[in-house]
């Protein structure tokens, strides 16, 4: 993260500014070491040289999703990427392998669909946009993979969002992982519907999250060798105990407390409940309600979850009596008794509660009673009954209370875990880690030291992996490399856990001194530790302490520190509950064996959380670890603000910073040879005929694809950041082409063979059809045939009968034609014979009229003849 070099008046850089961290502006003059800069918000700046970094005028105004794409990597660099991103809703960008998740405190649900995992699923890292579930798929496929178990480490403050993210994280592997719905209440469904159960008895309102885990929880998801879910085991961490009888305003008690007082009419009844308000434990704050958060339904959702891991009605019914019981116990009041510092019940009030609280523990009012105001001493010789004055009852109170309640939480967990049920053939798991981050605030107890234990643990893990493994890997592959410092912060830890001599130790100790008081312990430490680097004592204060943490320095407070340290149930407490009717109740107190009751009552949480951490160190040091760091933009729990300065601090403390250093500075990414040869030597495959070996196949391949800036370690090839993915890209380009070729011919051979299959079937088919319709053809043919037959016969029978019946017609009308035929002939003849009267009549007329003619004509002509002739006479007369 180099300043600036040598820059030139019209530059663009990052000035630091008190207020925003960062803002941008251009060199204006520079004189010698001084550069003037005049800010894009109007202000001029006079700066040294070496206290600007160079902004990349070029850089998209979208941000990238990976920091180790920026061209200058630097802090505000790094922010401005981060706010760009942040103000499209682009919540999530990585840091080389860590997933760094901006909570945007608005609902984005097209992120989270199941198109959206479907869309993931087997996609390769990075080639998607930055989510928690590329993180899930890889740690899901790596441990299919390569059957390494995986773990995703989620951190980040309260109200970052680790819980929002877990539960993503475990929806998709619980989708990748799940059976077929058919199977009934499935393991993944199971580990699910953990989520809400835990949610309504550990977490409650706070000031930094409405919806704040006050426990850390390890989930770890076990699966067969097919990649199923097979088992599941949660673990949880140091529940925030004394949340049951102290709230501050405007935090609230836990969930399930406001859920019960909203349950339905017949549950208030039977646990004699009322307004949440009438209660000591939860009026102590004016907070009962939450935004958008109906606690009536809760309460139905909390008991539908409880059926679905496994709880019974009957168990269910037991739990809330518990948690109601607690509430009346709470409303206990004492005051003074007749004897000298002792208490009781302060009013009729009080009364009515401690019998309720009894009825709900099913144990003896008076028994309870005597748990409270009373305290049994068993010294050598003798057994002194000894009462309690009304604040030490109060203490006493609240120390049951207390008690009860992390059993209940306690149980809770243990149910979850054996009605899910291990797998103990199981050989790959995937943890996800939601544990609290770093906390500072302007009171630090107890709960605050162990909180940063964690933290710096978990710290280390991470320095392990990311720094400390990269260095030693350096130097065990003999690579070049120019070492780069990184915070180790094993002296925190020393300070804090060595034994003997560190503070826990010291803290056990001083609770077993029964005349011990904070501030001896204070003194204590102070003498011990006067020449520790990261141990100093405040000049104005004689019983804190601070602890210079990798993530800063953090007073505590030591007022509370030995009470919070002790955790023992008080004896009366521990009778009164275990001989309790009701089998729930009692079995939340086991008796104690002979042993431990003879030994101290007193066992330390700050060890026992230690060796828990431990165990957890353990079981991650076994897996490959993923991180995703949880960023909580604003404390205003609002969106769209970013507050740069809130971000750097949380990214400094999450370690996202010095990862970012490392490894870019350094090749985040090796492979063993033959592991390199193996995923690419389909990018050129001719190296392998080539080379002689595995290294020299290697460095010809690296050569061929045109890889620069690459280191040849003796086991291994060290990539810098973003090779991987340029080879990966070239890789699947090449993958890509053959797959299509591959399902081309798979496809043809496909389509041929299921070609010849039908036909064959086709062929079959038109045989057996054929046969058939030969039959049918041949059966109605057979039937055809005896119908014509009928046909025949019937029409035969019609012709002869026809015929019998024309001939007789034929014959009748022969007759009657004939007799027709001699009348018509008769009539003819009789015509004829008229006719040929007529005909000798008209002839006879004819001739006579022609005679008359021919006679008249030859009258006329004798006459004419005769007149010429005696003409003719006339003149031979006259001549003569
Ligand atoms: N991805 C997200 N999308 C939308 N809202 C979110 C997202 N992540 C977190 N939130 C909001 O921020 C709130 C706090 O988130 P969450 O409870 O996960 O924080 P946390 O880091 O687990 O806090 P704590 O340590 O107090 O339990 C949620 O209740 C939710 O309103």
């Amino acid at each position: 993260m180099a300043a600036v070099v040598n820059p030139v008046v019209g530059s663009l850089v990052w000035v630091e500014d008190p207020d925003v961290t960062w803002i941008d502006g251009e060199v204006v003059e520079v004189k010698g070491e001084e550069i003037k800069v005049l800010c894009t918000s109007g202000k001029t700046v006079v700066v040294k040289v070496s206290n600007v970094y160079p902004k990349d005028a070029e850089a998209p105004p979208c941000g990238v999703d990976d920091m180790t794409k920026l061209a200058y990597l630097h802090e505000p660099g790094v922010l401005q990427n981060l706010r760009s991103r942040y103000d499209m809703n682009e919540i999530y960008t990585y840091t080389g392998n860590i997933l760094i998740a901006v909570n945007p405190f608005i609902k984005l649900p097209h992120l989270y669909d199941n198109h959206m995992m479907a869309q993931y699923k087997g996609a390769d890292f990075g080639e998607l946009s930055p989510h928690p579930f590329a993180i899930a798929d890889a740690a899901y496929r790596l441990m299919i993979n390569e059957g390494i178990s995986q773990s995703v480490l989620v951190s980040g403050e309260s109200g970052a969002g680790k819980t929002e993210t877990t539960k993503l994280l475990m929806r998709y592997l619980a989708y990748m992982g799940g059976r077929a719905a058919a199977e009934g209440r499935t393991v993944e469904q199971q580990v699910l519907e953990s989520n809400p159960v835990l949610e309504a008895f550990g977490n409650a309102k706070t000031v930094r999250n409405n919806n704040s885990s006050r426990f850390g929880k390890f989930v770890e998801i076990q699966f067969d060798q097919r990649g199923r879910i097979s088992g599941a085991a949660i673990r949880t961490y140091l529940l925030e105990r004394s949340r049951v009888c102290q709230v501050s305003d405007p935090e609230r008690n836990y969930h399930c407390f406001y859920m019960l007082c909203a349950a339905p009419p017949e549950d208030i009844q039977r646990y004699k409940l009322g307004n949440a308000r009438t209660f000591h434990y939860l009026n102590q704050s004016n907070s009962y309600e939450l935004d958008g958060v109906d606690d009536s339904k809760e309460y139905i959702a909390t008991r539908r979850a409880m059926d679905i891991v496994g709880i019974s009605s009957d168990e269910q019914e037991a739990i809330f009596r518990v948690v109601a019981a607690i509430l009346h116990l709470g409303n206990i009041e004492f005051a003074k008794g007749k004897d000298i510092d002792s208490s009781q019940p302060k009013d009729e009030k009080s009364w009515f509660h401690l019998r309720t609280a009894a009825e709900l523990f099913m144990c003896d009012a008076k028994a309870l009673e005597d748990s409270l105001c009373k305290r049994v001493i068993v010294t050598r010789d003798e057994t002194i009954t000894k009462w309690l004055d009304p604040d030490s009852a109060v203490t006493s109170r609240d120390a049951l209370a207390k008690t009860v309640y992390s059993r209940l939480f306690d149980w809770l967990v243990d149910k979850i875990n054996s009605s899910i049920g291990q797998d103990p053939e199981s050989k790959c798991l995937i943890g996800v880690l939601d544990i609290y981050g770093f906390e500072s605030f302007k009171t630090n107890s107890f709960e605050q030291f162990c909180i940063n234990l964690t933290n710096e643990k978990l710290q280390q893990h991470f320095n392990q992996h990311v720094f400390k493994m990269e260095q030693e890997e350096y130097t065990k592959e003999e690579i070049d490399w120019s070492y780069i410092d990184f915070i180790d912060n094993q002296d925190i830890l020393d300070l804090i856990e060595k034994r003997p001599g560190g503070i826990i130790a010291l803290l056990d100790e001083a609770c077993m001194f029964p005349r011990s008081t904070h501030e001896t312990f204070a003194q204590k430490l102070y003498q011990t530790f006067k020449n520790h680097k990261r141990f100093s004592k405040p000049k104005l204060s004689r019983t804190d302490f601070t602890i210079c943490h990798y993530a800063g320095d953090v007073t505590y407070q030591t007022e509370f520190f030995l009470d919070k340290n002790k955790d023992y149930v008080v004896a009366e407490h521990q009778a009164l509950l275990n001989g309790s009717k009701c089998s729930f109740a009692s079995s939340l107190f086991p008796p104690l064996s002979e042993e431990s009751s003879k030994t101290s009552k007193f066992s330390s949480i700050g060890s026992r959380f230690k060796q828990q951490l431990q165990a957890l160190l353990e079981t991650l040091s076994a897996t490959e670890p993923h991180y995703i760091r949880c960023v909580k933009p604003n404390n205003l729990l609002k969106p769209a603000i970013f507050e740069s300065k809130n971000v750097l601090q949380q990214l400094r403390c999450g370690g996202v910073m010095e990862a970012i250093r490392i490894s870019c500075a350094g090749y985040p990414t090796r492979k063993q040879f033959y592991e390199f040869v193996d995923r690419f030597s389909l990018l050129a495959p001719e190296v392998l005929n080539e080379s002689s070996d595995e290294v020299t196949a290697c460095k010809r391949l690296l050569e061929k694809v045109g890889l620069e800036g690459y280191q040849i370690g003796k086991t291994k090839v060290f990539l810098r950041a973003g090779q991987m993915a340029e080879l990966d890209a070239q890789r699947s380009e090449v993958l890509g082409r053959s797959a299509s070729i591959i399902q081309r011919r798979i496809r043809s051979y496909l389509a041929r063979r299921s070609f010849i299959l039908l036909r064959r079937s086709a062929i079959q088919i038109q045989a057996v059809c054929r046969g058939q319709l030969a039959r049918q053809v041949y059966e109605s043919m057979r039937r055809e045939a005896s119908c014509l037959m009928i046909q025949r016969d019937l029409r035969m029978y019609l012709a002869r009968k026809a015929y019998k019946e024309l001939c007789s017609a034929a014959v009748s009308i022969q007759t009657g034609m004939r007799g027709m035929a001699a009348r018509n002939e008769h009539r003819l003849r009789r015509q004829t014979k008229a006719v040929i009267v007529i005909q000798s009549q008209c002839r006879q007329y004819l001739a006579r009229l022609h005679y008359m003619k021919i006679k008249k004509a030859a009258i006329t002509t004798q006459c004419l003849w005769r007149g010429r002739v005696a003409r003719k006479e006339l003149r031979k007369l006259k001549m003569v």
